[in-house]
């Protein structure tokens, strides 16, 4: 498999101590990686990397072999093809389930075209796809976002993040908020979305919740203490882990 995302030596610095400190891991194409580790262990920051939000101060970031593109055009356009589902799905709440589908084209679109879609919602045909692949009722397409259900709400999210066609995945701690039905859900369809040979990495609290995930990360104080196929975890790499925090 070819690697998609390489984190090379990757520093970002914190308050009192580095938010990560050193992290280097390569995510290959058709990969599903659950990203373990207790609160404030650098797991958020971490995803900021992978999707460019941040820059750290050291360390190298490569997209398909490329250096990552420090800004303008070339910079979007390795960004669009990283998709990321935050935990509180970011959905615009006015705006109808179309155009917040369609809002995943805006980086390739341009403005012109992305006016013309708030006045009358463009690409009918592939939203309604989209929904349909979600078990959504295409019906819905017109309906503000705010008329939706928790987990309509959460499908949306999910067929916007395919809308912009993606080959990498990002979740960060998407079923923490949700209960345990919603949750098991929520992460059975993101599996199933994560396809190869598109890669999902998904940051996660709950360590019941790794069935289906190929490859595991676990993250503490900002270093990375294994990086293993799920197969071989040991319940005491958990139990280490988790060590002295809260709930452990
Ligand atoms: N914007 C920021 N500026 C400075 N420090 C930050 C910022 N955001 C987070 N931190 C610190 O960076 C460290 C890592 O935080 P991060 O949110 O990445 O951890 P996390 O593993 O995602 O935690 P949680 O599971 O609680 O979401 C923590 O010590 C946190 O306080």
């Amino acid at each position: 498999m070819s690697a998609l995302l390489k984190l090379q030596d990757i520093t970002v610095k914190g308050r009192s101590q580095p938010r990560l400190d050193r992290v280097s891991l390569q995510v290959d194409a058709g990969e599903r990686i659950a990203l373990l580790g207790p609160s404030g262990a650098g797991k958020s920051t971490l995803l900021a990397v992978a999707n460019g939000l941040l820059t750290p101060q050291q360390g190298r970031v490569f997209w398909q072999g490329e250096a990552r593109a420090r800004s303008g055009r070339a910079r979007r356009r390795q960004q669009a093809r990283i998709g990321t589902l935050w935990q509180d799905l970011r959905l615009i709440e006015e705006l109808t389930v179309q155009q917040n589908l369609n809002a995943a084209r805006l980086a390739v679109w341009g403005w012109p075209r992305a006016l013309l879609n708030l006045l009358m919602p463009l690409e009918t045909k592939a939203c309604t796809t989209m929904l349909q692949r979600l078990d959504l009722d295409p019906a819905l397409l017109n309906q503000p976002v705010s008329a939706l259900s928790g987990g309509q709400r959460q499908r949306v999210a999910l067929a916007r993040l395919l809308r912009q066609e993606p080959e990498l995945l990002l979740a960060d701690e998407p079923v923490a908020s949700l209960d345990p039905r919603l949750a098991g859900e929520l992460l059975t369809l993101l599996l199933e979305l994560a396809n190869p040979p598109r890669a999902l990495l998904l940051s996660l609290h709950r360590p019941d919740l790794l069935a289906g995930f190929d490859r595991v990360l676990g993250l503490r104080a900002g270093r990375l203490v294994f990086d293993q196929p799920m197969a071989s975890l040991e319940p005491g790499q958990l139990e280490e882990l988790y060590a002295g925090t809260p709930g452990a």
